[in-house]
């Protein structure tokens, strides 16, 4: 029996097509609940670790405390083929993270499943899908420096590469920009980033900052009209309305 056997695999190993690892945090067959697909069944994938670390982050068992398990290529594939539906979501955490996501991605687009990724936009890892959906993050999402020193400045630094987004956006099929907004004074930031993205104002959303339908009521009233009035969608997060805010929705 060989040694191998008894040894650890390596967090990305590199034994052949399919068998490289991820570390996973949940996998899940839900409705997309934001942005130009809500509505659409899709196979969700969410990858644990994150470069970032919003204040707000509404999971932190994939970002702040990352958790999971390392799963293979393969069986993540596989995994999204017996889920029944055609979508997949590759989300986090941040999935341009880990170093195999770019081989996971091509054998879920090689599989023929329409992907879309969630992203902050700060890994410059050009990676081909059918929609990234981009969700830059604005000042606001930098956490308390006196309580996160190290990672307060980490963030600030990583937060808006704009080259990197663009790059991005270059190389995805179609995308999307969704800003989570939780003030009308963040507003001109989103303005100046789009503007600086060269978007159309059809390509960007914008999304409440909040986890309860009582903050999306709210944020109803006043981030919608200021949304629409400035000509971006605007869109609810539909799996909390649907859900509530439930790990695996
Ligand atoms: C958990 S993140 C994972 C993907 C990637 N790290 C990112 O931030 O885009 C998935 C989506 O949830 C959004 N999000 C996270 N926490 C939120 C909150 N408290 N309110 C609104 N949206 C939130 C993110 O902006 C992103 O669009
Ligand atoms: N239903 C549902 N839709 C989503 N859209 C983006 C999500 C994410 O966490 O990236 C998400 C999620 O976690 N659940
Ligand atoms: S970038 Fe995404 S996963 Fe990372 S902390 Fe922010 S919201 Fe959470
Ligand atoms: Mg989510």
């Amino acid at each position: 029996m060989g040694k191998s056997q008894f040894s650890h695999a390596p967090a990305e190993s590199t034994r052949g097509p399919g068998h490289a690892q991820l570390l996973v945090s949940e996998t899940f067959t839900s409705r997309q609940g934001e942005g130009r697909l809500t509505g659409t069944d899709s196979f969700f994938i969410r990858t644990s670790g994150c470069n970032l670390r919003c204040w707000f982050c509404d999971t932190p068992y994939a970002s702040w405390d990352p958790s999971g398990d390392r799963q293979t290529i393969q069986s993540l594939v596989e995994a999204a083929r017996q889920s029944g539906v055609a979508h997949v979501v590759l989300t986090g955490g941040e999935p341009l993270l880990p170093a195999a996501v770019t081989e996971l991605s091509d054998a879920l687009m090689q599989a023929g499943f329409h992907l879309t990724i969630e992203t902050a936009g700060t890994i410059d890892k050009p990676i081909p899908c059918d929609l990234l959906s981009l969700s830059p993050k604005l000042a606001d999402s930098t956490p308390d420096p006196q309580q996160h020193p190290r990672w307060s400045r980490l963030h600030e630094q990583r937060r808006m590469p704009l080259d990197t987004m663009r790059n991005l956006i270059d190389a995805a099929i179609g995308f999307q920009l969704k800003f989570v907004v939780g003030d009308a004074a963040q507003f001109g930031e989103v303005q100046d980033v789009s503007r600086a993205l060269d978007v159309d104002n059809e390509d960007v959303f914008i999304m409440p900052q909040g986890v309860t339908n009582a903050e999306m009521d709210a944020a109803q009233r006043w981030l919608r009209p200021l949304a629409e009035s400035a000509g971006y969608q605007y869109c609810d997060r539909m799996q909390i309305r649907w859900f509530g805010n439930r790990r695996g929705t």
